[in-house]
């Protein structure tokens, strides 16, 4: 199996302003530093809302911090007449790693479709930019048993067209739409159904080497009292945390799963 560093992404939604980020980040920092937290054995990012990221960007090149950061969306086009759009070359301008796309609440809210998606995916990539693709079904769809080719179809035209070099790099968040900021956390058996079906349908678009080296993320109700578990399965490498990532304590814990297995 390709060795994969696990990362924990904060996808803190449209909450904290940019003093207050400034501060969270600051808090996570220290929280990481007092715990000796080894970054290149756990990847930690934090993803602010847009107007928050030049503070980030010049707190962690001041304190030369080890966090990573990204944005929550990205514009499928690089400049033009899109009101109220970021550019890649934009967010490429402000140091992001990272660009969530197809957020389950961009999908409802903003009736974000497949080719959308496809072309915010390939827009972040010629910019450098690696993209964490989500996704993930509704109640409805679990109910019914059909969360694996729901999701498939979903990875399938999130991926159309994208060359193997760019798909090697991309990160994939399963996110159970029942498990986000309900507190109804997937088992951790359900998360690797979907997870190592995610794997095999990249190995299945692409070959088996790169799905072996493609992170797969866990999100919904992620806790430190439960990340253990969910990080023990064999195809999750990495969570991103909603609600529990606005307590720098709470989200230091959930990076340093290793210490608190079984808590
Ligand atoms: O949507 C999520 C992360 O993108 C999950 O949110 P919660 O951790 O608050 O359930």
């Amino acid at each position: 199996m390709a060795d994969r560093t696990p990362l924990m992404a904060g996808n803190w939604k449209m909450n904290q302003d940019h003093h207050q980020a400034t501060h969270l980040v600051q808090k996570l920092a220290w929280s990481l530093k007092d715990a000796k937290h080894d970054f290149s054995a756990v990847e930690v990012a934090v993803l602010p809302p847009f107007t928050d990221l030049r503070s980030v960007q010049t707190l962690v090149d001041a304190d030369k911090l080890d966090i990573r950061y990204g944005a929550q969306d990205v514009s499928a086009h690089e400049s033009g007449a899109y009101t109220g759009e970021i550019s890649p070359v934009m967010l490429a301008k402000l140091g992001v790693t990272y660009v969530a796309v197809g957020h389950s609440e961009r999908r409802e809210y903003h009736h974000e479709d497949e080719a959308i998606v496809n072309a915010k995916i390939k827009s972040a990539f010629a910019h450098g930019i690696v993209p964490i693709l989500c996704v993930g079904e509704g109640l409805d769809v679990r109910k019914a048993g059909e969360q694996v080719p729901h999701t498939l179809a979903q990875v399938d035209g999130a991926l159309e067209g994208l060359p193997a070099e760019q798909a090697a790099q991309i990160v994939i968040a399963y996110e159970p739409v029942w498990a986000i900021g309900t507190g109804e956390v997937a088992t951790p058996e359900d998360a690797q159904e979907v997870c190592g079906a995610i794997r095999a349908r990249l190995g299945e678009l692409y070959d088996a080497p790169l799905a072996d080296g493609v992170r797969v993320l866990y999100g919904g109700s992620v806790k430190s009292g439960n990340v253990a578990a969910i990080m023990a399965q064999p195809d999750v490498d990495g969570a991103l945390v909603g609600g529990a990532s606005l307590d720098a304590e709470e989200f230091a814990k959930i990076a340093r799963f290793t210490e608190h297995a079984g808590a």
